[in-house]
């Protein structure tokens, strides 16, 4: 079937893309769309590999008989219950009813909770294999690389490793499914942006995760359940994600400010241009109020630097800009150097958020700690290009 893509003579991609969701989870904007991979493996049983969101059933379904015919589907593996991978069970049990639904534990009290699902099921454990006749499927249980429930599935035969969401990205398919047929600069943000929003939280377990596959499995293929196939160079995505895993960033700053009426605006450019003036070449600069967090976040796992500036709101730091911290205070941000003022004309409260802040995450901070009251006069300026020149010290110093 031409809608179908090849991994392998009996691998088979049956995934879908959704250029119809505007927010993931409804929460980060998908500009490029998203896929939802699963995957068929026809062997002496045939198995598939995670299903999709419930909207594309019947696409997943004519896609599945374009491969196997009139043949039966013997087993559903779940390597992760979020619905945009589990979305289609109900409607494979019902297209296949002797369907074996194959999952560990935990992916069982997820199913019955869901889906009302009980009979059908084989609980598997970390380590244990499938036999599909010419090659067995082991199973590696990976808690909290992205749900409790995460696990990976490893093909022995063909070496390719099912991942779940683990190695996965924004971004549809756009015709190609590998990542030898792609540039892969606009993947490596759109994955990048993914990683930090979606999976930051959980770096460590990752990190813990990558380091178990990188000793027990020689791995010629990586197939996620979002976006590219990864078989020219699997290890690059396995790197990528380690690095993220990790917090080692590349050398740059991001410069956020929240601001109303512009007077934070103007402390924050005078921040960046010292840090142009001292040399730093990546620099991003952004009103928090209007651009989307995913970014600010994903331009924060890549650089070394981050200052941030907040102008005062109710006795308080301007709420798009206490959506940051928390975001960043919940991914346990460490590792970088970082800046911080605010500004407020009569109570303050934004500095002080901005403080806890600092003392609550792992980073480097730089003075000088700056507030103004009202509009920045000459001194409160002269001490921003101080930061900025402080920062752009650092960040070379500090570049992990
Ligand atoms: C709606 C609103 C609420 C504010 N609430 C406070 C406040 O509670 N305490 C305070 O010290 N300043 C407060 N301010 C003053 C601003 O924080 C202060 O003027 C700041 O310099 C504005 O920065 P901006 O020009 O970057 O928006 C408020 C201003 C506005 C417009």
């Amino acid at each position: 079937m031409y809608h179908s893509i090849k991994l392998t003579d009996n691998v088979h991609w049956v995934g879908v893309n959704d250029k119809e969701t505007d927010l993931f989870e409804s929460l980060w904007p998908l500009p490029e769309g998203i896929s939802y991979n699963s995957y068929i493996i026809e062997d002496e049983k045939v198995a598939l590999i995670d299903t999709v969101k419930i909207n594309y059933n019947d696409t997943l379904l004519s896609k599945i008989k374009g491969i196997i015919g009139d043949k039966d589907v013997d087993y559903l593996i779940i390597n992760h219950m979020e619905p945009d991978h589990s979305g289609s069970i109900k409607s494979l049990l019902e297209a296949y009813p002797d369907m074996k639904i194959v999952g560990n534990k935990k992916t069982l009290e997820f199913l019955e909770g869901f889906y009302g699902i009980t009979k059908n099921t084989q609980v598997i454990a970390d380590g244990d294999q499938l036999d599909l006749g010419s090659r067995k499927l082991t199973f590696y249980i990976t808690p909290m690389v992205h749900w409790p429930e995460t696990m990976m599935t490893f093909d022995e035969k063909e070496e390719i490793l099912f991942a779940g969401d683990a190695f996965g990205g924004f971004g549809s398919l756009n015709g190609y499914l590998f990542d030898d047929e792609v540039n892969l600069d606009f993947f490596e943000d759109e994955i990048r942006r993914y990683f930090s929003n979606i999976i930051g939280k959980f770096g460590p377990v990752v990190h813990k995760t990558i380091e178990r596959l990188k000793s027990e499995l020689d791995i010629q293929m990586i197939a996620s359940t979002h976006g590219l196939v990864w078989r020219e160079n699997p290890g690059y995505i396995i790197e990528e994600y380690d690095k993220w895993s990790q917090q080692q960033t590349d050398e740059g700053v991001v410069v956020v400010y929240g601001t109303m009426y512009g007077n934070t605006k103007v402390m924050a450019e005078v921040v960046a241009r010292s840090l142009s003036e001292h040399g730093i070449e990546n620099i991003e600069l952004y009103d928090v109020s209007r651009k989307d967090i995913s970014f600010i976040i994903n331009d924060i796992w890549k650089y070394n630097g981050i200052v941030l500036g907040s102008c005062t709101y109710n006795n308080g730091i301007f709420p798009p800009m206490e959506y940051l911290l928390k975001s960043l205070e919940t991914r346990n941000l460490k590792k970088r150097v970082l800046g911080i003022f605010g500004s407020y004309s009569w109570s303050g409260g934004a500095l002080d958020r901005l403080i806890e802040f600092k003392d609550f995450v792992t980073c480097n901070i730089t003075e000088p700690i700056i507030e103004t009251k009202f509009s920045p006069n000459h001194d409160v300026l002269e001490q921003c290009y101080e930061l900025g020149k402080n920062v752009a010290e650092a960040v070379k110093v500090n570049n992990n």
